[in-house]
């Protein structure tokens, strides 16, 4: 993974970073590096995530996943880190293992997503680290009645992946199901390098010990100064800028396969460093399709964000007709490839021009090592963002409320957070 900072600083953007301020900054990541080194060696809670390119086990996934190898399609429950990781590596890398993600409880989604599917030749991987969120159990239970309504043997077809306790565990012990441990220590959203994001991979065939190799060289590249680690210059600038101003970080990568990273990019960011007030609030984008969405607030709005743009230098490409049609002549004989680069340097500078802050993130090409890095290097930039913002970097405690409310709505408990809702505020206008 590649970084470049010159769109970010204060010489080209407001908000922007002088080099003193950071210069400044990087005597506080020599810090922040030996925190965070100290709760890796120690393995604590969310530091453990990035040890993973040490500590996961591939072999240990595949052996585990053996038995879906037949698979015609691969379904996912499971929501959040639970699920955003593995459909990160499933829309980025193509697979003839088709791969599915209930991450939703909408029943008609759901049901037009059941109907279509070749149930028979499904493997179905229910992802829970905790073992109790009522979106993925619900979700879960449908499968199974739909997989028993079409005659198919749902203990056949299905392996869970979650915690060492909660109902899922429990489910896979009394139905003896195959189950792959959500590893100690990894919140959801910082675990696509582990069981959690690799297990589907490994069905779809995909190399996940390349993944991994990739996310070890980004490991290997996090030092005690931000102008040697990618990542961490990642994450100490974009702290710098909502410093600054730039509450918001627009995340726009320029590759369809990439359009969910964007949303995996989106949890980590916001429920890391959504806290105590503050934190950068993530925008999804693509290019170069929001060019014609959402660029002209980017240029011409307030100065209160910042763009990520991100690209794969390398790309299986398309030549484009030569045509005589009016007009049209210079793009013939290009290819779509060019068009794209030439729209992400075009908006990367147009954006410059507007004085509004971006940072260039490369990656060689859309592989299984270099999304490995990608991934590794956000979770690294985050983290290291979390020790300078000086967040609880691995908890979420803000979405309990909801949870408790919906739970009493159902008659699943007595919560006073349910009693709220009902004392709700209305203005309706119809
Ligand atoms: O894996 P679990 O425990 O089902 O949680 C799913 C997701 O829900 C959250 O806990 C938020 O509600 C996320 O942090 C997590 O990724």
């Amino acid at each position: 993974m590649r970084v470049d900072l010159g769109n970010a600083l204060s010489d080209v953007a407001t908000p922007g970073l002088s080099r003193e301020a950071l210069d400044e900054l990087d005597e506080r990541v020599a810090d922040a590096h030996e925190r965070i080194q100290r709760g890796r060696d120690e393995s604590e809670h969310g530091y453990a995530a990035l040890n993973l390119p040490d500590t996961a086990n591939p072999d240990a996934i595949r052996r585990a996943v053996e038995p879906f190898a037949d698979a015609e399609a691969v379904l996912t429950v499971g929501i959040g880190g639970s699920a955003l990781g593995a459909a990160t590596l499933a829309r980025a890398l193509p697979s003839e293992t088709d791969a599915f993600f209930l991450d939703n409880v909408d029943p008609e989604h759901v049901t037009r997503l059941l109907d279509s599917l070749p149930l028979a030749d499904t493997a179905v991987n229910v992802v829970s680290r905790s073992g109790t969120t009522a979106e993925t159990l619900a979700n879960f239970l449908v499968v199974r009645e739909a997989m028993d309504d079409a005659g198919v043997d749902w203990t056949d077809r299905t392996f869970v992946t979650t915690g060492e306790e909660g109902n899922l565990r429990r489910l896979a012990e009394t139905e003896d199901l195959p189950a792959l441990a959500v590893p100690d220590g990894v919140p959801g959203r910082f675990s696509v390098l582990s069981t959690v994001g690799l297990a589907c991979a490994a069905i779809q065939g995909h190399d996940i010990d390349a993944i991994l190799r990739g996310a070890g060289d980004e490991a290997d590249r996090l030092a005690g100064s931000l102008y040697d680690s990618p990542a961490y210059a990642y994450g100490a600038a974009s702290y710098a800028l909502e410093e600054r101003g730039a509450a918001v970080n627009a995340m726009m990568p320029y590759a369809e396969s990439l359009e969910t990273f964007a949303e995996w990019f989106a949890q980590l960011w916001a429920e890391s460093l959504g806290k105590d007030g503050r934190g950068q609030t993530p925008a999804r984008a693509l290019g170069a399709t929001d060019q014609h969405s959402q660029l002209q607030l980017y240029r011409a709005g307030p100065h209160d964000k910042m763009v990520t743009l991100v690209r794969p230098e390398e790309r299986a490409d398309r030549d484009i007709p030569h045509t005589d049609l009016d007009g049209l002549s210079y793009l013939g004989g290009s290819s779509l490839g060019d068009l794209l680069d030439a729209e992400f340097e075009a908006t990367e500078a147009s954006l410059a021009a507007a004085g509004q802050p971006n940072v260039r993130v490369e990656i060689d090409r859309i592989d299984e090592r270099s999304l490995g890095e990608l991934l590794y290097g956000m979770e690294a930039a985050c983290v290291l963002y979390g020790e300078l913002a000086g967040v609880k970097t691995f908890t979420q405690p803000a979405v309990e409320w909801g949870k408790k409310a919906a739970r009493g709505l159902l008659g699943g408990g007595d919560f006073e957070e349910a009693d709220a809702v009902a004392e709700k505020t209305t203005l309706t206008v119809e």
